[in-house]
């Protein structure tokens, strides 16, 4: 039974977490939402100001992964109405490239029926993306620890400490995934593979067990972040110095430039890390947004629409031209 328009929310991520590059991931309370429905004719319909400049043609990444699911589904579905409103800052280590695909392959998979597994679309997001840590968490909300080996994902769903709060930092600048992942090394030494591993594995045994001491130890990384470091000038120092001003870690947000640092909601002095990130990118001349946010618990949702469903533009700032 095809169901005519679906409305999908799903959450931003931060990938890696420091040492688990390619491996970690985290829901953050930050949200895209996709209005889709079958249509006469494909259109694209942005709400605010975030989304300006995605294609609107059918080079469009949501529209291709949506005739991706009819394809692997059988069915035909070649015109669709898609709007969107998204809080996920583009290009900025947040996810939103994840988030684009995972809700693509939802609401394309809510609209047939969901004929497709959540399995099967956690595979399908991981050969697209081609690491499993971003679209992991936007597909299943929580910590995602995952691994991709060429032809199949795996993971495990971690619920977040009640008490973890995350402070984001968001360059105005952008950083496409593939510039940051275009400087790392092909080869690294034994020694920085076991230093990553024990670190990895060290961070996700603390926060499983709600260790929150332990991620100023664990959150230390010698796969990625030194050599995208050049291209975040302040990241160094906040790696280093992050934990002096009340933070329990940081790290690079996925592949940057967004910083990010892990705070216990019991410390009751948020002002000093705040200061601490916006001095540091200041005397790099580095304008930023300051976001305070927690881990998403729920991965992406679909609800079904009916003729009296307010549209994403009444709910949120109106329609922009694209
Ligand atoms: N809603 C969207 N529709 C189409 N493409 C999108 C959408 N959101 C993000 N993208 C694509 O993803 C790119 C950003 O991906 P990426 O470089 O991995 O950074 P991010 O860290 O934000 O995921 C954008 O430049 C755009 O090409
Ligand atoms: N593990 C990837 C994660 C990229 O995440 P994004 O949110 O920046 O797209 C990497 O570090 O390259």
């Amino acid at each position: 039974m095809i169901k005519h328009k679906v409305r999908v929310k799903v959450p931003a991520s931060t990938a890696n977490l420091g040492p688990g590059f390619d491996a970690l991931g985290m829901a953050l309370n930050l949200h895209a939402w996709i209005d889709m429905e079958i249509a006469e004719e494909t259109s694209f319909h942005w709400v605010g100001e975030q989304l300006k400049g995605i294609p609107v043609d059918k080079s469009n990444l949501i529209y291709q992964v949506a005739q991706m699911v009819f394809d692997y589904a059988g069915v035909s579905h070649p015109e669709l109405r898609i709007t969107m409103y998204s809080e996920i800052p583009l290009t900025r280590g947040l996810g939103s490239s994840a988030s684009a695909i995972i809700g693509a392959l939802a609401g394309a998979n809510a609209l047939i029926g969901g004929k497709l597994s959540q399995d099967e679309l956690f595979q399908i997001a991981t050969k697209l993306e081609k690491h499993p840590d971003n679209v992991g968490a936007s597909l299943f909300g929580g910590i995602v620890v995952a691994f991709w080996d060429g032809s199949r994902a795996e993971y495990i769903r971690l619920e977040p400490d009640v008490h973890l709060e995350v402070l984001v930092a968001i360059p105005s600048f952008q950083l496409s995934t593939e510039k940051a992942r275009n400087v790392l090394p092909q080869q690294i030494t034994l020694q920085d593979a076991v230093y990553n591993l024990s670190h990895s594995s060290l961070l996700v045994a603390a926060l499983s067990t709600g260790n929150l001491g332990m991620i100023k130890h664990a959150m230390k990384d010698r796969l990625h972040q030194q050599y995208r470091a050049a291209l975040i000038p302040g990241m160094l120092e906040i790696l280093e110095r992050a934990t002096d001003h009340g933070a329990l870690g940081a790290a690079l947000s996925g592949a940057g430039p967004t910083m990010l640092a892990l705070f216990d909601s019991r410390n009751e002095n948020k002002a000093e890390l705040e200061n601490f990130l916006k001095q540091t990118f200041m005397k790099e001349s580095i304008e930023i947004e300051l976001l305070w946010l927690k881990p998403s618990l729920e991965g992406v949702s679909v609800t079904n629409l009916t003729e009296s469903s307010p549209e994403l533009q009444d709910l949120f700032k109106g329609e922009v031209k694209a």
